[in-house]
């Protein structure tokens, strides 16, 4: 059995992944934390990986403490930058038996679908991403929407196409966020889960990708997923859950 304690146990994330930990035939739950509780109990002893879904503000820290515990880690938390990332990987140096995977979505709708965008991106002059969540989520634009946004640039630069055209003359803000060249827009809608679209367009034609994640039942199995996967790749970083498919 693969032992797992989860950080952000009570929140509607945590909280889901505890049950999922508990009903999966090959995990045991070990320490169910949140807020305020020593990370220290979590340790090697008791601990195989740990599934950490708390608030942008609190991840980095918490991952930091986990891996100075020299457990693995596995985070769905948002907020992820080149500098929070260098921060871990510094760390992991200290730790070269640890691994940390950071997804910014465990559905498989949503990875399925930026994977698609990108290898869309090439073929179509314009795209534009909405995202659409519960109103109760702390972050916008979502961090699936940065990542996307991220993964359709990077195939843009590689055809080597060049900015996306918007007349655009006055903006009080309703073109969105401009996340690598690639305008993000987000919604916020009580009855709304997680949702993304991905906008492309060409002369006379559009394509749209859309996922929908309509309950946080949706991530389990992505969540489980890296769990079974974790500490395969000591000593690094692995951000995307597309690393586990076979994509
Ligand atoms: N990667 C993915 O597939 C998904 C990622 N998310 C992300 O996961 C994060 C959590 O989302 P929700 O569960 O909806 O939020 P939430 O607000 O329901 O839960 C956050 C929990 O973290 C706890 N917390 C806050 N600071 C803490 C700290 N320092 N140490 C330990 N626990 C702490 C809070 O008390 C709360 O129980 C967000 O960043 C969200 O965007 C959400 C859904 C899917
Ligand atoms: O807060 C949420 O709910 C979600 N957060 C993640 C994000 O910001 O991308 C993943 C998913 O969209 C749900």
């Amino acid at each position: 059995m693969i032992r797992v304690s989860v950080v952000g146990a009570k929140g509607r994330m945590g909280a889901t992944v505890v049950d999922a930990v508990k009903n999966a035939p090959d995990t045991e739950l070990a320490k169910a934390l949140d807020a305020g509780d020593d990370l220290t109990q979590i340790t090697p002893e008791n601990t195989d990986v740990v599934v950490e879904f708390t608030v942008p503000a609190a991840s980095l820290d918490n991952v930091l403490a986990l891996v100075n515990q020299g457990v693995n880690v596995v985070v769905g938390t948002t907020g992820w930058t080149d500098e929070k990332l260098a921060r871990v990987k510094e760390a992991l140096a200290s730790h070269p038996d640890v691994s940390v995977f950071i997804a910014p979505n465990f559905a498989i709708s949503t990875v399925l679908a930026e994977n698609f965008a990108a290898q869309a991106a090439k073929y179509f002059e314009s795209v534009e991403i909405v995202e659409m969540h519960h109103p109760n989520k702390v972050d916008a634009p979502s961090g699936t929407a940065i990542h996307t946004a991220h993964a359709i640039a990077a195939a843009r630069k590689d055809a080597g196409m060049g900015p996306i055209p918007d007349n655009t003359q006055t903006d009080g803000g309703s073109r969105g966020q401009v996340v690598d060249g690639i305008h993000v827009h987000a919604v916020r809608l009580r009855g709304l889960n997680a949702h993304e679209e991905v906008l492309f367009g060409n002369p006379g034609e559009q394509l749209v990708l859309r996922a929908d994640s309509f309950d946080r039942s949706s991530f389990m199995p992505g969540v489980l997923l890296a769990v079974r996967h974790a500490g395969e790749n000591p000593g690094t970083v692995t951000v995307g859950l597309d690393n586990y498919l076979d994509l």
